[in-house]
């Protein structure tokens, strides 16, 4: 797949304080690629220093494998994590303002503004000012001008939070179509369920650095061992004595076997001691939540997993 947004060894400090280092990932043509992290872990100034808020100290940002770190702006949509448009301004003005400051057509963004603000219910809405929408119309509105002037590669910062469970899907699945249509999307979001159902890839940032990067795929395969979760009455000493559990959390009756990396499943099952007490029986794979609990607190529940490279 072509690269649409190659970044390499980013590096920024604000005042002695080194916040990201060493940053490599790229976003490719028609995929959503996930940027995670806790709180403070640098995504937004990367983001930034992609956007040309501010600049790297170290490192290049290429788009579109040009050897020119001038990245064409006209070809970038951005959500910003801070939201806010013009307030003064009626909907269709501001949406046609922005597509003009991108060089797009104007008969083409207005065509395209009225279709989006159909597809998230937001029709008649046109001469409506800024001010008058809520918070949720106000990023639906936010969103539409990030998409208006057909961008190559789209950033969303934050795209889902404070929207009601019907905006998100508007969202996700407006989100999924750019992509199949050839969109590079880099996505931010705190909201692991919704990454692990939308990225074919993500990157995971803590403390400034690299912690995983890869697909999808590989980093529930790499990463997230399977956990056993029986609901009954048992020891914890009888449960850490089963063969390949690495860890046991136990609330109430409720015990999770946490299990060791290639444990097969139905092997595992067969082995398990016959006098346990099981009224209720699940095997999933680790979530995206908590691998990015684990990360996020140090737990070290991964450090069998090693490291990985998409
Ligand atoms: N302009 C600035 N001046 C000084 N420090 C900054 C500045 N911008 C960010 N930082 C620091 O850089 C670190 C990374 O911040 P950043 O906003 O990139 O994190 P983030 O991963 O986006 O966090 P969040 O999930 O909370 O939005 C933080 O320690 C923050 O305090």
């Amino acid at each position: 797949m072509e690269t649409m947004i190659k970044v390499e060894n980013l590096g920024k400090s604000f005042k002695d304080i080194q916040v990201i280092s060493n940053i490599s990932f790229e976003v490719r043509k028609g995929e959503i690629m996930a940027i995670l992290g806790p709180n403070g872990a640098g995504k937004s100034t990367t983001i930034r220093n992609i956007m040309g808020i501010m600049y790297p100290d170290e490192g290049t940002i290429t788009f579109k494998s040009t050897n020119n770190n001038e990245i064409p702006r006209h070809k970038i949509g951005y959500l910003p994590e801070e939201r806010g448009l013009y307030k003064n301004v009626k909907v269709m003005d501001i949406l046609l303002y922005l597509a003009e400051l991108k060089d797009y057509p104007l008969d083409k963004a207005k065509e395209r503004a009225l279709s989006y603000l159909k597809k998230f219910d937001l029709e008649g809405k046109e001469k409506v000012s800024v001010e008058e929408l809520s918070k949720g119309m106000g990023q639906k509105v936010q969103f539409i001008a990030s998409i208006i002037h057909e961008p190559e590669l789209l950033i969303l910062d934050e795209p889902f939070s404070g929207l009601d469970p019907v905006s998100q899907e508007l969202f996700k699945k407006e989100i999924r179509n750019l992509a199949e249509n050839g969109t590079a999307i880099l996505l931010s979001s705190h909201q692991m369920n919704l990454v692990e159902e939308m990225a074919d890839r993500l990157f995971m940032i803590h403390r400034g650095q690299k912690v995983i990067y890869g697909s999808m795929d590989d980093v529930k395969t790499q990463y997230a061992n399977f956990k056993c979760t029986i609901h009954g009455k048992n020891e914890r000493q009888t449960l850490e004595s089963i063969a390949d559990v690495q860890r046991v959390e136990q609330v109430d009756d409720t015990s999770v076997l946490y299990l060791s990396k290639d444990v097969e499943p139905a092997p595992w099952l067969k082995s398990l001691p016959e006098h346990l007490l099981i009224q209720e029986l699940s095997i999933d794979r680790v979530s995206l939540h908590e691998i990015f609990i684990d990360i996020a607190t140090d737990k070290n529940l991964l450090q069998e997993a090693g490291e990985m490279h998409a």
